[in-house]
C-alpha cells in the first residue's frame, strides 16, 4: 500500500493547496506559510457514524466522507476520538427542556397525526419532522461536537474535526431548517469555559441564524457568517445591518451574497472581513462551520464555488494558530460534499494528496473522472466588484464594530 500512488506518502510534506486563482503560492504565499504539525483529533466510531448516517436530508453522508478521508490514508495522521450521544442536561445548557421533551415525545410517537399546536410551537411538523430515530441522530451528532470541543479544552490538540456537526438553524426553544440540535452553540459554551473570546464563521450557503441568535447579545462570542442573501432565501436573516445588540453590539458580522458566488469573490472577501475581525475581536479560539452546500452542483443550485475556496479559508484559519474546531453543515450533493470535507482534512493535516479517488467502497459514486477536485458550474457570478467592494467597505468602515475595546486599548497605549 505504502507504493500506491493514491495513498499519501508517510514523508509527505505540508504542501501549498493551489491557490483559488490556480497558482500554488502566489502572492500571498505569506499566508500560507508551512505550518508547524498541527495534532488533529477526529471524532469517530462506527456506532457515530451509523447515527448520523440516519440524519434525513444527509442519508449515509457521516459514512460516505469518513470512508473516502479513510481511503486516503488520513486516519493516521489524526488522533480518532469515539464520541458518545450528548445527555438531555448537555443538551439543556442551550436548549429549554420544553422543547427537548417535546422532541423526544414526538419521536418516540408513530402516530402520524402527532402535530398538536405544542409541537408547531416548537418548529416541529412537516418541514422539521420529528420522526423516529430524529433525537437519537441528533443527540450523537451533538455529542461529536461536545468531544471535539472538550479536547481542544483539554489542550489535547490544536484542531478538532466533527462533520456530522454544523446545525446552525437550531433554535433555543425551537427546530428550524432541519436543524433540532444546535450543537455549535453546545461546542461554543464548551469552549467559553476556557477561552475567554470565542470567534464563530460560518461558510455555509445559509445564514447561520441559530448560532447568531443565541450569541447575539454578547461580546464573548463573535459570530460572523458569509451566506447567500435574497428575498425569500431561507432563513432571510442576515443582512449588513443585523450587527448584534445590547453588550453584542458589534460583535455580530454579516456577509450577504448573491447568486453564482464563485472561489475567487468568496475567498477574497472571507480574507478581507477575516483581517479585520482577528485584529479588532483577537479571538482565543475559533469554530467553523464548513457547510458545503454552496459548492457548484449542490441541489441548493445557489453558489458556484469548488472545494479550493472552503479549504483556503480553512487554511487560512490555521495561520493564527489558535485553538481550531471544524464542523460540518449543509451540503447535499453528497459525493461533492466529501470530496470537500476531504480535502479540508488534507488541509488540515497537511498532507499531499493525489486528486484520483481511491478504490473503496462508494467508489462508483465519484464517475467518470473519479477526481478529488470538482469545477465550477458556468452560471455567471452575480456579485458585482463594486457588490463586493461595498460589502467590504460596510464592514471595515463599520463605526460600531468592537471600537469600545479597541478605545480601551489606545487609553491604556495613551496613559
Ligand atoms: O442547508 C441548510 C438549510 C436547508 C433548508 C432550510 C429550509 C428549508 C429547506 C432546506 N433544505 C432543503 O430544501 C433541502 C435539503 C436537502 C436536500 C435538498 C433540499 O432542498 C432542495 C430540494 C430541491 C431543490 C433544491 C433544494 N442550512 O445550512
Ligand atoms: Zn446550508
Amino acid at each position: 500500500e505504502e507504493n500506491d500512488q493514491n495513498v499519501l506518502h508517510k514523508d509527505a510534506s505540508p504542501v501549498y493547496q493551489t491557490d483559488v486563482n490556480g497558482d500554488t503560492g502566489g502572492s500571498n504565499t505569506i499566508r500560507k506559510g508551512l505550518l508547524p504539525e498541527k495534532k488533529v483529533v477526529y471524532v469517530c466510531s462506527a456506532d457515530f457514524l451509523s447515527e448520523c448516517d440516519r440524519i434525513a436530508k444527509v442519508p449515509f453522508r457521516a459514512s460516505i466522507t469518513h470512508a473516502v478521508i479513510e481511503a486516503y490514508g488520513l486516519l493516521s495522521r489524526m488522533s480518532v476520538v469515539p464520541p458518545k450521544p450528548a445527555t438531555f442536561e448537555e443538551i439543556c445548557h442551550f436548549h429549554s427542556t420544553d422543547y427537548i421533551e417535546c422532541l423526544q415525545r414526538l419521536c418516540q410517537d408513530d402516530d402520524p397525526d402527532k402535530y398538536d399546536e405544542e409541537a408547531e410551537e416548537f418548529g416541529l411538523g412537516y418541514d422539521c419532522p420529528a420522526d423516529e430515530g430524529v433525537y437519537d441522530s441528533a443527540s450523537w451528532a451533538a455529542g461529536g461536537t461536545l468531544t471535539a470541543a472538550e479536547q481542544l479544552v483539554s489542550g489535547q490538540c490544536s484542531v478538532a474535526i466533527n462533520w456530522a456537526g454544523g446545525w446552525h438553524h437550531a433554535k433555543r426553544d425551537s427546530a428550524a431548517g432541519f436543524c433540532y440540535i444546535n450543537d455549535i452553540v453546545l461546542g461554543i459554551l464548551k469552549l467559553r469555559t476556557k477561552y475567554d473570546r470565542v470567534l464563530y464563521v460560518d461558510i455555509d450557503l445559509h445564514h447561520g441564524d441559530g448560532v447568531e441568535d443565541a450569541f447575539c447579545a454578547t461580546s464573548k462570542v463573535m459570530t460572523v457568517s458569509f451566506h447567500k442573501y435574497s428575498p425569500g432565501f431561507f432563513p432571510g436573516t442576515g443582512n449588513l445591518s443585523d450587527t448584534g445588540i445590547g453588550k453584542g453590539a458589534g460583535y455580530t458580522v454579516n456577509v450577504p451574497l448573491n447568486e453564482g458566488c464563485q472561489d475567487e469573490n468568496f475567498y477574497r472577501v472571507f480574507e478581507k472581513v477575516m483581517d479585520i475581525v482577528k485584529i479588532k475581536f483577537d479571538p482565543e479560539a475559533v469554530v467553523c462551520q464548513c457547510g458545503a452546500d454552496g459548492l457548484a452542483g449542490d441541489p441548493m443550485d445557489s453558489f458556484n464555488l469548488t472545494t479550493l475556496s472552503l479549504a483556503k479559508c480553512v487554511q487560512y484559519l490555521l495561520t493564527w494558530n489558535i485553538p481550531l474546531l471544524l464542523l460540518g453543515g449543509g451540503g447535499y450533493h453528497i459525493p461533492n460534499t466529501a470530496r470537500c470535507w476531504t480535502h479540508i482534512t488534507s488541509v488540515v493535516t497537511g498532507t499531499k494528496l493525489s486528486s484520483d479517488i481511491p478504490e473503496h467502497r462508494y467508489f462508483t459514486l465519484y464517475g467518470p473522472d473519479y477526481d478529488l477536485m470538482i469545477s465550477p458550474g458556468n452560471r455567471a457570478d452575480t456579485n458585482t466588484p463594486s457588490h463586493i467592494k461595498n460589502v467590504i467597505a460596510q464592514i471595515s468602515d463599520r463605526p460600531d464594530l468592537f471600537v469600545c475595546k479597541i478605545h480601551i486599548k489606545q487609553n491604556v497605549s495613551e496613559d
